[in-house]
């Protein structure tokens, strides 16, 4: 992205109303033992329309327990959610997730599959069929329609989980990391893939993983959390790296190493504090 190009993107995040906003958001669970837990503490985070925008941390600092909290899975203990602006209550419908364990029903085709999201809001088969057949060529699999899941390879059910999820063109897609059980080549045609069909679509994506590079290949924006209890936002990084990217490669670039070698330093520190932190509870 040039100067000059950049200097739109940004103008652009402050002027389009985020996609999704956390204000203020503080999360706490009461433990068996009555006792609160708090996993995150006032958080502050906008992410704007067609972002992506990926968080790391620490294992156990709050990662999923923010994704839940823009799908609506779990309300705020104290703060809001905003989604367009408008206060989250409930299931986000705007959303749609796309988590490490497989989202296929076993016992139902890949066309089925697919369509079943248009079919649950009431289209036709007919129709829910034809744009299924749209996804599924989008993803690569033509020729793999009825096929059942336990017959494909797991990128190949990867492919299916992101048609099933895309088709109903959800403004916010949230990925819980989504990639990380496949082999690393997979994984990377997966992320090109992924990066090819979010960059034809608007949506935000909000995007869990334990890899900081894959973070970096993938972004727009790298957010990362301290560590539990109650995780903070320790730091926000542009990712201003050229794209179309191909993930397998853009590692070698001087520029991913710069922001990778900055952000692994504020990384490396939650991570030894919450290795820490379980040493002492042992
Ligand atoms: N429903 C729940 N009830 C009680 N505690 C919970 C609940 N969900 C999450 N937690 C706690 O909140 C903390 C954060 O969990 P979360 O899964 O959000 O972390 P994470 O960063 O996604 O972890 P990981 O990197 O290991 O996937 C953990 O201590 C977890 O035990």
């Amino acid at each position: 992205m040039g100067a000059a190009e950049k200097k739109v993107y940004h103008a652009k995040t402050q002027l389009i109303p985020a996609s999704m906003e956390l204000k203020g958001v503080t999360k706490e669970f009461i433990k068996p033992s009555g006792e609160v837990h708090t996993v995150l503490r006032n958080i502050d985070l906008k992410i704007s329309k067609g972002e992506f925008v990926s968080i790391v941390g620490p294992t156990g600092c709050g990662k999923s327990t923010t994704l839940s909290l823009i799908a609506g899975f779990e309300p705020p203990s104290q703060g809001e959610v905003l989604i367009s602006g408008e206060k989250l209550e409930g299931i986000n419908p705007r959303a749609a997730c796309v988590f490490q364990t497989e989202n296929a029903f076993p016992w139902k085709t890949v066309i089925d599959n697919v369509s079943l999201g248009l079919r649950l809001r009431g289209t036709n088969k007919g129709e829910a069929y034809k744009e299924a057949r749209k996804w599924i060529a989008r993803v690569g699999l033509t020729g793999f329609e009825s096929h059942y899941p336990s017959q494909l390879s797991g990128g190949m059910r990867k492919r299916v989980a992101l048609a099933q999820s895309l088709i109903v063109q959800p403004e916010i897609l949230l990925m819980d990391e989504s990639f990380s059980a496949l082999d690393v080549h997979t994984r990377h045609l997966m992320e090109n893939e992924l990066l090819r069909i979010w960059e034809e679509t608007s949506a935000s994506v909000f995007f869990i993983t334990h890899d900081l590079e894959e973070a970096i290949a993938l972004s727009d924006r790298v957010i990362v959390l301290t560590a539990g209890p109650g995780a903070t936002i320790k730091g926000d990084y542009q990712i201003d790296l050229p794209r179309p990217r191909n993930v397998a490669e853009i590692s070698f670039d001087p520029a991913f190493m710069k922001i990778h070698k900055q952000i692994w330093e504020d990384l490396k520190d939650e991570v030894m504090i919450s290795y820490e932190n379980a040493r002492s509870l042992k």
